[in-house]
């Protein structure tokens, strides 16, 4: 599907494409729904195959964020932007400035946050020319706490208790390594796996983790799978090795394809889909943006009922749990559509 058309098809409001002679840039701004509020996503920064790729990504993004926002009851939209270019310093100092002017010139359309690539430092670059950016406060264990809550709703529903439980974590980075210890306060018997060894090994000497092999995390012998490394890690054959009874990603985008939401459900895994599941980073950058933290711990609280909701209806219509949060989030878009007033910039 060529770009225009997929702007069509996904209902996108804005797309922004960024070309500069003087620095180089290419890089891009999708905004994909405002219903709800300033459409808030992270900047990815690397190389693409393509600038026709890049452009792909942000848009496949900004979608799914609008999606995490809505079930998470956020009062954001969905959002996502990229810099077609390796995270170098040099390309930082280059890019960063320019591509924050295109954002400032959105007048609070898109919120932008850290994402692969960027960091907090990055987010204090574009503060200087955006009025409003999220992610100067690293949402991770934001992240991680949501996993545990969709990880423990899921066992209740599931007639049982993460005590005692066995639970596989692969990846050891920001989200990674926070759950490991939450798993293990809450009583779990956490395996872990990372490509780098260092992490491992912290994570065994402090956090009493067991070490897997890389090519075992994902069908070891668990309860319960957390992936929190890269997307696109569970493919059809994963899926038929797959021993977890459950599965409660931290990483984005974790199934390589449409069909593998659909394996899943046939094989009676309770899949909790990554745009729920995760929603504790996005739910942190919205506090940081209305500069209140009140809300945060109820929030992350309610993704365990998101979770349960989307388990219950998926199984009662005997369908998968990705296309069930999929409903529910237009539903809920539609309901706030219905008195909508023109999303005006945030501030
Ligand atoms: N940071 C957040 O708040 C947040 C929020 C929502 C979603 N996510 C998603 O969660 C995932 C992890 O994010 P992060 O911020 O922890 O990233 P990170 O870069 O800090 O950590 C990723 C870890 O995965 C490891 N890894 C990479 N490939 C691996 C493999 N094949 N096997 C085992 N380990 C491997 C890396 O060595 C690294 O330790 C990403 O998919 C990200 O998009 C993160």
């Amino acid at each position: 599907m060529s770009i225009l058309d997929a702007l069509d098809a996904d209902d996108f409001e804005q797309l922004t494409l960024v070309r500069d002679p003087e620095s180089g840039i290419r890089s891009a701004v999708a905004v994909h729904d405002t219903t709800m509020g300033p459409a808030l996503g992270g900047v990815r920064m690397r190389r693409y195959p393509s600038h026709a790729d890049a452009v792909r990504d942000a848009m496949a993004l900004a979608r799914a964020m609008t999606v995490k926002s809505a079930l998470a009851g956020l009062d954001l939209g969905g959002g996502k932007s990229v810099i077609d270019a390796e995270p170098t310093r040099a390309n930082k100092d280059r890019f960063l400035p320019v591509h924050a002017r295109h954002v400032a010139s959105l007048g609070g359309r898109y919120v932008p946050g850290a994402d692969m690539g960027t960091d907090a430092a990055d987010m204090d670059v574009l503060a200087k020319h955006v009025p409003v950016v999220s992610s100067r406060r690293d949402p991770s264990p934001f992240t991680a706490r949501g996993v545990l809550r969709a990880v423990v709703a899921t066992l209740e529903w599931s007639g049982t208790g993460l005590e005692g439980r066995r639970v596989a974590v692969q990846g050891l980075g920001k989200v990674g390594r926070s759950l490991v210890g939450l798993l293990r306060d809450a009583g779990a018997t956490v395996l872990v796996a990372d490509v780098d060894d260092a992490r491992v090994r912290e994570a065994r000497d402090v956090a009493g983790a067991v070490p897997v092999g890389v090519g075992e995390i994902l069908t070891a012998d668990v309860d319960v799978l957390c992936p929190c490394a890269a997307g696109g890690v569970l493919t059809p054959a994963v899926v038929d090795g797959l021993r977890a009874r459950a599965l409660v990603p931290g990483a984005n985008n974790p199934l390589s394809g449409d069909a593998v939401a659909a394996a899943l459900h046939a094989r009676g895994v309770a899949h909790v889909p990554d745009f729920v599941a995760n929603a504790g980073g996005v739910i942190a950058c919205e506090a940081e943006v209305h500069g209140c933290d009140d809300g945060i711990e109820a929030k992350i609280e309610a993704i365990g009922t998101t979770a349960v909701a989307v388990l219950d209806a998926a199984a009662r219509r005997g369908t998968d749990t990705v296309a069930v949060a999929h409903e529910l989030a237009a539903e809920r878009l539609a309901a706030r559509a219905a008195g909508r007033p023109a999303f005006p910039a945030v501030v």
